[in-house]
């Protein structure tokens, strides 16, 4: 009787026993890996149901839980699209970082995860010059303050303008989102195109857009990304407007370098022209720089307005810190100015954005690396070639052993053990811009992020700016708000912050 009512049951039976074997086989473990400790499900039908705990439930706690039991080791873990095996510990930590580029790459990851084939396919992939460009001219932060002092003054005037004792209210976000624009423009493209707030407009929504595309476009399997990127990526008439606006300073600068040569002495100190300077071949063009600056932009303006707005959140949620941090900048700029120097020289505000770096360091799960070849690491374990590798971030910040308290904000924790150490060397390799094996937000070796000194820079002085222009406070009755998580991603929550003008 039951067969008769439901003549489609065989068949609904049939097509779940493919599916099935269909996921079990895409689904497989390589008998490598095995050796590698699961956090989760191993079956691969269930490891389903640890992906969508991972991804949708709490993908922090799961790092955490195999981060901890296996230290120092390897574990892996199921996301919707495949495993991802983790070092724990910094020994394991560092052995990754260490591999050479033919063993372990971390090129391949970042394009696949910025899924730069559909999103800006343009991009020659073998000639990453804006790196090195970034790196090179950043590191002479110095003459380059200047301009950032300059311009952030600017910028808060022009999105926060207070007047007398009223309270302005900022929804925080987007308003660090444009004055970082503003300042970061400043170092990109210089006068007079970075206050156009057309152009900011235009900059702003290439970055929104780029992170959507990239989104939408990775749930897409691979023969229809390009249909996706199609519909519903605008990158390629961001690049079109782009193209507009820095038409007319490109064809100057151009026949400026080609009148003066080497010996333009007054050339302007901006990344557009530091890239028009090193491009060679088919990037020497106004579609190429145009490319460049826009995939700078996206690197530079999201993470720096995030660390801003993490910053102002922990300032509000521990206020106590408010006044220390203020003396300081007012001694320090009374002796140093607004410079480089000085910036160097507040080590208490330098400490503040270290912490909350750390504590609120963007990804759980940082960047990968693609295993090439057979990877065997020193506790013998090896793993096949084809392996996504991933660094547990969040779980090294918060490692007890590395940082006592680890869970508990202390903006003096860096401070302290700056002045623990006996001389200026070994104190440096606590401040914010350096790079660790236990801090991981700008990565750490090679692959480390070029931009860092100019971001951490940036970032100390709007708060220092903040704390000596204006009282700052949130809403009435309101307090840090709740995070966005997804899988290994956070990203602040928005809130609104009151500004006046600081009265005493
Ligand atoms: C708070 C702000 C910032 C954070 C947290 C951050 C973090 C990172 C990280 C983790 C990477 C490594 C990605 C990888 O290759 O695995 C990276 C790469 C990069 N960053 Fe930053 N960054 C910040 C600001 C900046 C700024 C201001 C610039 C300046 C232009 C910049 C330029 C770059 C570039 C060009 C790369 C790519 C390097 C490559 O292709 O290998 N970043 N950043």
């Amino acid at each position: 009787m039951l067969y008769e009512s439901t003549p489609g049951l065989p068949f609904l039976t049939g097509f779940l026993v493919l599916v099935s074997l269909f996921i079990a086989w895409y689904r497989r473990v390589d008998p490598l890996l095995d050796a590698v400790p699961t956090v989760g499900f191993s079956d691969p039908i269930l490891s389903y149901l640890s992906a969508f705990r991972y991804n949708l439930l709490n993908g922090a706690l799961m790092l955490k839980e195999g981060y901890e039991k296996t230290k120092p080791g390897l574990f892996k873990i199921a996301t919707f699209r495949r495993w991802i095996v983790v070092p724990s510990g910094t020994e394991m930590i560092e052995e990754v970082l260490k591999a050479p580029d033919s063993a372990l790459s971390a090129r391949g990851p970042l394009l696949d995860f910025l899924q730069i084939k559909y999103t800006l396919s343009f991009l020659n992939m073998d000639d990453m010059y804006h790196r090195s460009v970034v790196l090179s001219k950043v590191t002479r932060m110095a003459a380059i303050f200047d301009q950032i002092h300059d311009e952030l003054v600017g910028a808060f005037d022009d999105f926060i303008p207070t007047t007398g004792q009223e309270w302005v209210k900022v929804s925080t976000m987007p308003a660090m989102q444009r004055i970082v624009c503003q300042t970061s423009s400043r170092v990109a493209v210089g006068a007079p195109l970075y206050r156009d707030h057309d152009y900011q407009t235009l900059v702003i929504s290439f970055i929104e857009n780029f992170m959507i595309s990239v989104l939408i476009i990775s749930c897409f399997p691979k023969f229809l990304k390009p249909m996706a990127a199609r519909f519903f990526s605008r990158i390629p008439s961001h690049v079109r407007q782009t193209m507009e606006f820095i038409r007319f300073i490109v064809e100057e600068r151009s026949a400026k370098m080609k009148e003066f040569g080497e010996n333009w002495d007054d050339a302007p100190n901006d990344m557009l022209m530091w890239l028009m300077s090193e491009a060679k071949g088919v990037e020497r063009s106004l579609e190429g720089w145009t490319r460049r600056l826009l995939i700078l932009n996206f690197a530079s303006i999201n993470a720096t307005s995030v660390m801003l707005t993490q910053t102002l959140y922990r300032l509000l949620a521990h206020p106590e810190y408010i006044e220390p941090l203020r003396q300081e900048v007012e001694a320090v700029v009374a002796e140093e100015g607004w410079t480089k120097a000085g910036m160097d020289k507040m080590h208490k505000i330098d400490s503040f954005v270290r912490e909350t770096q750390r504590i609120d360091t963007p990804m759980f799960l940082g960047l990968n690396r693609l295993a090439l070849r057979p990877f065997t690491f020193s506790n013998g374990v090896t793993i096949p070639a084809g392996t996504l590798i991933g660094l547990p971030d969040h779980s090294v910040h918060t490692d007890e052993e590395i940082y006592p308290n680890a869970q508990e904000f202390d903006g003096f924790r860096f401070l302290k053990l700056r002045e623990k150490e006996g001389d200026d060397v070994l104190a440096a390799r606590h401040q914010m811009a350096t790079t660790s094996v236990e801090l991981l937000s700008f990565e750490y070796g090679r692959n480390a992020c070029p931009g860092r000194l100019l971001a951490a820079n940036e970032v100390k002085a709007l708060l220092a700016h903040i704390l000596v222009t204006y009282d700052i406070k949130f809403e009435e009755g309101k307090g840090v708000p709740r995070e966005l998580r997804f899988g290994s991603f956070r990203a602040p929550g928005n809130a609104n912050i009151l500004f006046r003008k600081r009265q005493k």
